[in-house]
């Protein structure tokens, strides 16, 4: 069981995204993906989501080829934190989170938003309107709304995915941390996460695994304790390797 990408390759126009890429997210298991800009990462990440369909390759979901499974269905086994959570419609903070919840009503809706908001630490910020809110902000609410979204495959035994795009981009140290045990916390429920992060030591410290991309292909994917070399990190970023090795021996 796991949410898989098979020997995937992805082109737009003439420009090769993605190159033979596999790799897989198990349940209970944090995949972080790391590799330079432009390396291909979130476009990875929206194959694994089915939001962008491969020229070949499959993606494959708990056995099955994903493109085989309804939208609807897949909406209730994996849930999407992305890049940019900007959203102009004057919905609340709490709307914003309650969208991830409509499979549930009455009291039992307001309990499941209430939990993952006092989780990510935005319940204070329910009745604002969402726009308003900071970057930082709203991406703490957005990872609250995928949360309540993931809820009932949760509840019911059900595999489910988590899939964020740099969650941890616009909050500050407290909420990095926070975002982060949120995601090891689903993640040891039984849940499979893929994060993708910039952050070495912040990849090196929450992560099962590391899946390093470049210029879109697997360049490295291993164990956390054993992917990020001096020699690794010199070579995926275009590093001196005694720089690269001075910033791991921080780590
Ligand atoms: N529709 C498209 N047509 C052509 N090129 C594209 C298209 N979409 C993305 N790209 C290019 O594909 C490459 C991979 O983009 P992607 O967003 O997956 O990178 P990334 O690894 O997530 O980068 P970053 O760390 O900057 O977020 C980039 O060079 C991007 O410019």
């Amino acid at each position: 069981m796991a949410l898989a990408l098979e020997d995937v390759t992805l082109k737009a126009g003439r420009a090769t995204l993605l190159k033979d890429v596999s790799f897989a997210v198990e349940p209970g298991r944090l995949v972080a993906v790391l590799g330079p800009n432009g390396a291909g990462k979130s476009t990875a990440l929206s194959v694994l989501a089915g939001d962008l369909k491969p020229q070949s390759g499959r993606v494959v979901i708990d056995g099955r080829d994903m493109a085989t499974v309804a939208k609807s269905e897949l909406a209730r086994v994996r849930a999407v934190v992305g890049q940019h959570a900007a959203m102009s419609f004057p919905l609340t903070a709490y709307e914003v989170v309650a969208l991830g919840a409509h499979p549930f009503a009455g009291p039992e809706r307001d309990d499941i938003v209430e939990e993952s908001m006092a989780a990510m630490d935005v319940l204070h910020l329910a009745g604002r309107d969402y726009p308003t809110l900071s970057g930082g902000e709203r991406q703490r609410i957005q990872i609250a709304r995928a949360l309540v979204q993931l809820r009932p495959a949760a509840k019911d035994g059900a595999r489910r995915y988590l899939l964020m795009d740099e969650p941890t981009a616009h909050l500050d140290l407290k909420h990095k941390i926070l975002a982060l045990e949120c995601a090891r916390a689903f993640a040891d429920a039984g849940g499979g996460v893929l994060c993708i992060l910039h952050d070495l030591g912040l990849a090196q410290e929450f992560s099962d695994e590391i899946v390093l991309l470049k210029a879109g292909a697997v360049f490295s994917d291993g164990a956390s304790g054993n992917t990020l070399t001096g020699e690794t990190i010199s070579a995926l970023f275009e590093i001196p390797v005694w720089r690269s090795k001075s910033l791991l021996a921080t780590l």
